[in-house]
């Protein structure tokens, strides 16, 4: 089987063609260069209208020139996400070659295929992807017959942010590498660092860099400082993403991706806990109609294709709106429950149990910078040890606080729970979890991790406690966005763990309104609403 592809979302007027047989792919791509600032969406499209035939022409005469019958079986293109006038043109090309050669169109969701790329190239069976493009940053994870957003960026894509950055330092677009350049050989200058559960925001750091430099920082410094913190972000939620999900293979995607730093600290977290980690070659990081290809071709076999009047772009396209034809039954990775087990790695801590003891170290991580590593381990340590006792004040079960050295970045509690949330997930635990959340939000502060392996549960009791742990990553706020974070965080972790989770998050936020603020139920319908491809 041989399958054109046609990219057109921003920046890459590209086409390419798989060939199935012999599992090879050729790529033509034009780049658009904006002559100054960034990515203009009129000129982009001007450029997709000049160079997207030229580009389809010439993979379809090489496609010609090695076949006796039709050049291809298929016309795969990409959907969506993008720019509008970019996507239209893609489009039309598209749909013009299909109807040409009278071969079916498939339409492409553009973030799946820079995970599936991957996937293909490296043969790990399911996968956690780490997507680190231009216009998204997001951690997907399969389940059920759908890829799920397990975590993302809560305001701009990653490269966007730092080709923003580099914007105003007046260097030309794109930024990501002049970035990796200077922060070679320059000093790491500390710099704001926002996970909330897996998503993250780059807000507060970027405009952190800017005044930084303004004041007189050498901007080498600032460019080290950046690449530390926001790879680290993204390297940390990643493992999060592992030890939620339990599966043990990560593969990255998108421009960024080709960033060496934040290839060198996924895969030295990922050797840390033996996890296999693939990067494809940078020609399939970048936009390339490769990807587009390849995912094409399997979803052609899988009798997944458009009929051309119903083949609309969709511009804010999410990963999680695609039904995911071309992966047959995988069985679940198994999940680490920690149940029966003396000594449980989690995301960011060895925690030992034994009968009425948990002790919870957390260990440095090798990926992040030592100055950033021991600020966030000592952080968190304490801020964990503070807000469990404070949630506790607030009339909200946690385990006792037996011990606190800060200095060896170890807490010590009373063991709670007989197993996670996660093994027990029903309506009523889940409303509990909420009428728990209300509460400390009532209190001035976020939990900030409230997945539903941080919440434990009490089976052979009668009095069936739902108890909240693990506070390291919470802080004090009375604002109804970051509260309302706390439902996303724990709506996402749902949809992770439960193939019934919006009937548990309907009844979440019913028990929420009778404890916490109602406000916070419409922030939260804002933070899903909003397009983040910005
Ligand atoms: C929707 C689609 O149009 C969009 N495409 C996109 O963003 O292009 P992509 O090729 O995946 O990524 C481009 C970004 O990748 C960054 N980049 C390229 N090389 C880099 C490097 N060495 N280090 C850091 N960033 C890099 C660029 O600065 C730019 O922001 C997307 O995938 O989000
Ligand atoms: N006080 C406790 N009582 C009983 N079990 C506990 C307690 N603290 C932790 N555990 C168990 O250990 C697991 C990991 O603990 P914790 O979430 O604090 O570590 P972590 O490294 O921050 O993990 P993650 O970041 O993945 O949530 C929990 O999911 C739970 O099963
Ligand atoms: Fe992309």
């Amino acid at each position: 089987m041989r399958v054109l592809g046609i990219e057109g979302t921003a920046w890459a007027a590209s086409a390419a063609l798989y060939d199935g047989p012999t599992d090879t792919v050729h790529i033509e791509t034009e780049a658009y260069q904006p002559e100054s600032g960034g990515i203009h969406p009129r000129e982009a499209a001007e450029h997709m209208a000049e160079y997207l035939p030229k580009v389809a022409e010439s993979v379809l005469s090489k496609a010609q020139a090695q076949s006796d019958g039709r050049p291809v079986d298929a016309v795969a293109f990409s959907r969506g996400p993008g720019l509008g006038p970019c996507l239209r043109l893609a489009g039309t090309t598209a749909r013009a070659v299909a109807q040409r050669l009278d071969v079916p169109l498939v339409g492409v969701n553009h973030m799946v295929a820079h995970l599936e790329i991957g996937r293909h190239r490296s043969g790990l069976s399911s996968p956690v992807c780490l997507n680190a493009s231009g216009a998204n940053a997001h951690i997907l994870g399969y389940r059920t017959g759908r890829y799920r957003v397990l975590g993302e960026t809560m305001d701009t894509g990653v490269g966007n942010a730092i080709d923003k950055f580099t914007r105003h330092v007046g260097w030309s677009h794109p930024g990501g590498p002049k970035v990796e350049q200077a922060a070679t050989d320059s000093e790491y200058v500390g710099l704001p660092y926002v996970v909330k559960g897996m998503d993250f925001s780059f807000s507060g750091i970027m405009s952190a860099a800017k005044d930084a430099v303004d004041n007189g920082t050498p901007v080498e410094d600032v460019c080290h400082g950046l690449q530390e913190n926001i790879f680290a972000m993204l390297t940390e939620v990643s493992e999060r993403a592992l030890s939620l999900t339990g599966s043990d293979e990560l593969v990255l995607g998108g421009g960024v991706g080709q960033n060496q730093r934040l290839q060198s600290m996924l895969a030295s977290m990922c050797a840390q806990r033996g996890a296999d980690f693939f990067v494809p070659g940078n020609r399939f990081l970048r936009d390339n109609a490769g990807m587009i290809a390849v995912l094409g071709s399997k979803m052609y076999a899988a009798d997944d294709t458009v009929a051309i009047d119903a083949s609309a772009i969709d511009s804010e396209f999410r990963p999680d709106q695609v039904p995911v034809t071309w992966r047959g039954a995988n069985k679940q990775p198994d999940t680490n429950s920690g149940v029966d087990k003396q000594t449980v790695t989690g995301a960011e801590a060895t925690v030992t149990i034994n009968d009425k003891r948990v002790i919870k170290q957390r260990n440095p991580r090798e990926y992040r910078h030592p100055v950033l590593d021991e600020r966030l381990r000592e952080e968190r340590t304490r801020q964990e040890a503070r807000l469990t006792s404070k949630a506790r004040n607030a009339g909200v079960p946690t385990p006792l606080v037996l011990d606190v050295d800060v200095e060896e970045t170890t807490l010590t509690f009373q063991h709670v729970g007989d197993v996670d949330l996660r093994e027990a997930l029903s309506v009523e635990h889940v409303e509990t979890v909420a009428r728990h959340l209300g509460r400390i939000h009532e209190a001035g502060f976020v939990h900030g991790d409230p997945t539903t392996r941080n919440v434990r549960v009490e089976c052979d009791t009668d009095r069936g406690w739902v108890f909240l742990i693990d506070f390291g990553l919470g802080y004090y706020t009375e604002n109804p966005e970051d509260h309302a974070m706390d439902l996303h965080v724990l709506s996402q972790s749902l949809a992770g763990t439960d193939d019934d989770a919006d009937k548990l998050m309907d009844a979440a936020e019913v028990a929420y309104s009778t404890v916490g603020n109602e406000t916070v139920i419409d922030q939260l319908r804002e933070i899903e609403a909003r397009g983040r491809y910005q």
